[in-house]
């Protein structure tokens, strides 16, 4: 991906299998955020090509929700004025066929619809630990509790990979383990998690394998024990030690 003489993501080549958490990580500027939306459509690859599930992705944010990828920002990015079960009823739009004719109608097929989103948010709420807050107006949550609203209303649209880009910024260490939960349950049901995160605590708990982009190149991937331990990688967060600068 370059923009103008910047070449942001560089020839990143990266595979995620279902039922796998993998980890990006690297430096401030390093290309991460870039590479994510790459990968959903809100950028158009200057070169390159996006696969899942075997088939080509068109760079179109709708298509790549449709079909099976979902993600969550790293800024909140919640409807704050509606409630919290809407808020995931709006993520399971994509999976419902019903046009606009068909919502100002209300017609049966409709409430239909409706009814079942409903039943599937309620579930999800469940899921991320928000069941007795359906109701709340989304901005009123708490901060680790709009982070995890989010989460549920990238799980409404069904994805088979999940794009998650910090999810525990700004988080107090409670919340931070109740994330780490999350994602471990997120996985257990059979979705493939990549994630973007700056707390190496996190990456070494959760992650199967870990990519450390640099200056928009992969530097080093591997099982997060040796990607910690590699001297590329320290290198590139500490700079060189003083006798090499030297
Ligand atoms: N739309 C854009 N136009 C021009 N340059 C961009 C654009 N988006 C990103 N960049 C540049 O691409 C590089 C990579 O940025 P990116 O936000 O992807 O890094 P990151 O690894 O996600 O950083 P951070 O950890 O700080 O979020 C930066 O130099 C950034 O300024």
């Amino acid at each position: 991906m370059r923009f103008g003489g910047l070449t942001a993501v560089d020839r990143v080549d990266l595979t995620v299998d279902s039922g796998e958490i993998v980890g990006l990580i690297g430096p401030n500027g390093a290309g991460k955020t870039t590479f994510f939306n790459c990968l959903t459509g809100l950028y158009v690859p200057t070169e390159g090509e996006v696969r899942f599930r075997g088939a080509l992705l068109p760079p179109r944010p709708a298509k790549v929700t449709r079909a099976g990828i979902a993600r969550t920002f790293q800024n909140i990015r919640l409807f704050a004025g509606m409630t919290v079960l809407e808020n995931v009823m709006v993520g399971r739009h994509t999976r419902t066929r019903e046009g606009l004719l068909s919502a100002i109608g209300r017609g049966p097929r409709y409430r239909r619809t409706e009814r079942e989103s409903r039943t599937v948010g309620r579930e999800l709420l469940e899921f991320v630990g928000l069941g007795g807050h359906a109701r709340e107006t989304a901005r009123n949550l708490s901060y680790g509790g709009q982070r995890r609203l989010e989460i549920a209303r990238a799980l409404a649209s069904d994805p088979g990979l999940l794009l998650l880009d910090e999810p525990t910024a700004g988080m107090n260490p409670q919340e931070t383990r109740e994330t780490e939960q999350l994602v471990c349950a997120i996985r257990d049901r059979g979705v493939a998690v990549l994630v973007i995160e700056h707390d190496m605590r996190f990456i070494m708990n959760l992650c199967d394998r870990v990519a450390v982009l640099v200056q928009g190149s992969k530097l080093v991937e591997g099982a997060p024990a040796d990607v910690q331990a590699d001297p590329r990688v320290v290198e590139a967060y500490l700079g060189a030690p003083q006798e090499e600068t030297a």
